[in-house]
């Protein structure tokens, strides 16, 4: 049997309006760039992947422009030529000339998902091994840097069934303001739903460690990476003496993060993101270090559209158990996207396509309008 092999990957920067401002401690979010990846075969199949960042270099070590330049320059020419039908093989060719860049091999590794699941007729779940379920629970980010517009949008989630899981993003203000606000949320939503805060490496290990007191004391479920990504042994102490749960999460960049931070007890709860490991399936080995560790999983995003959240989600509806669920919301903070099937929320859950591949279809006439290099001035609205 021939193998059909890869003909063509073009990558096309896409700017994407978001609902409101999004405010996190190192950068404030005005839209949302993805990187669209279009990896076309020789027997006709289409892969689509996504490879998309926070703030431009402000969160990680790419930004959307240095993952289209690298991906034209150095990956596309690796792929090029190769069979299509083998994700072991291309990953493979790719590890062995590529260090890091772990963002834009996780858009391939997705768009080789998708293409080979389509030509098989099965759901990236499905060539992962199999899922478990269908269906995720979602976690929403309040984050607009208003405590009354915080709650609202607190109570509009739970009122319409769409989260109970909230994530704070706090660390740009000063502490105890943060604690304040973060406080005056617990208590407008009690028990109804579970609050966490994120605080993206913003406190030294001495304000954590006063400030995990205080917001377990008050109710709060989770803080992640309260101090800097590459202070592995401060989290391990925070984890020890903090009676609310630390999650790691910049401080993890690939599976090898993953496993010396659990090494050294470096948080009870690690966020996995496809972009942080390098693709669906590093990021479920980075689950399985976690898991052999005893570590809580929880199912993180880069805040990507709608391809790398059901990349994502095709690859963590595989796993056991996520004991923190999940906050693949990155579509619902989007006004627009460029789908013809957006992935669908309802009942507190992220629902699953087990269509062909990632389950998705691109809507042409909306890639051309939000491409940076417009196309066409005007879409269709759906
Ligand atoms: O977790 C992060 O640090 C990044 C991201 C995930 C949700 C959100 O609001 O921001
Ligand atoms: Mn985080």
């Amino acid at each position: 049997m021939s193998h059909p092999i890869i003909e063509s990957l073009e990558t096309i920067i896409v700017d994407l309006p978001t609902i409101r401002p999004h405010k996190l401690a190192m950068h404030t979010m005005q839209n949302q760039t993805l990187v669209l990846l279009r990896l076309r075969c020789s027997d006709g199949v289409e892969g689509i992947g996504e490879s998309t960042t926070i703030g431009g270099l402000s969160y990680g070590n790419e930004s959307p422009e240095s993952i289209k330049v690298n991906i034209d320059a150095h990956f596309a020419p690796l792929l090029i030529g190769q069979p299509a039908d083998n994700v072991n093989a291309a990953m493979q060719r790719i590890e062995r000339s590529v260090r890091g860049n772990t963002f834009a091999k996780s858009g391939i590794e997705s768009a080789l998902l998708d293409a080979q699941g389509k030509r098989r007729g099965l759901a990236v779940s499905e060539l992962l091994g199999g899922r478990l379920r269908d269906s995720l629970p979602v976690a929403w980010t309040l984050a607009s840097g208003d405590t009354a517009r915080d709650i609202a949008e607190a109570e509009k989630m739970l009122d319409v069934r769409r989260h109970r899981i909230f994530k704070l993003k706090i660390g740009a203000g000063e502490v105890n303001k943060d604690l304040a606000h973060v406080i005056a949320i617990k208590k407008a939503v009690g028990e109804r739903a579970s609050v966490r805060v994120d605080v993206n490496q913003a406190w030294d290990e001495a304000v954590a460690l006063r400030a995990c007191r205080i917001l377990g004391d008050n109710g709060i479920d989770l803080v992640e990476q309260p101090i800097s990504r590459y202070n592995g042994v401060g989290m391990a102490r925070l984890s020890a003496s903090s009676p609310v749960p630390i999650m790691a999460d910049e401080a993890i960049e690939s599976v090898e993060d993953a496993f010396n931070l659990a090494r050294i007890g470096a948080g009870t709860i690690f966020a996995l993101k496809i972009a942080k490991t390098g693709g669906p399936r590093a990021a479920l080995r980075a689950a399985a270090i976690a898991d052999a560790a005893g570590i809580g999983l929880y199912g993180g995003t880069m805040l990507e559209g709608g391809i790398g959240t059901l990349a994502s989600a095709q690859a963590f509806v595989t796993l056991p158990k996520m004991a923190w669920d999940t906050e693949l919301f990155g579509p619902l903070l989007l006004t627009e996207d460029i789908l013809a099937n957006p992935p669908v929320y309802r009942d507190f859950h992220l629902h699953v396509p087990n269509t062909p591949g990632l389950g998705l279809e691109l809507d042409e006439d909306r890639v051309a309008f939000f491409r940076r290099d417009k196309t066409t001035t005007a879409y269709s609205h759906s």
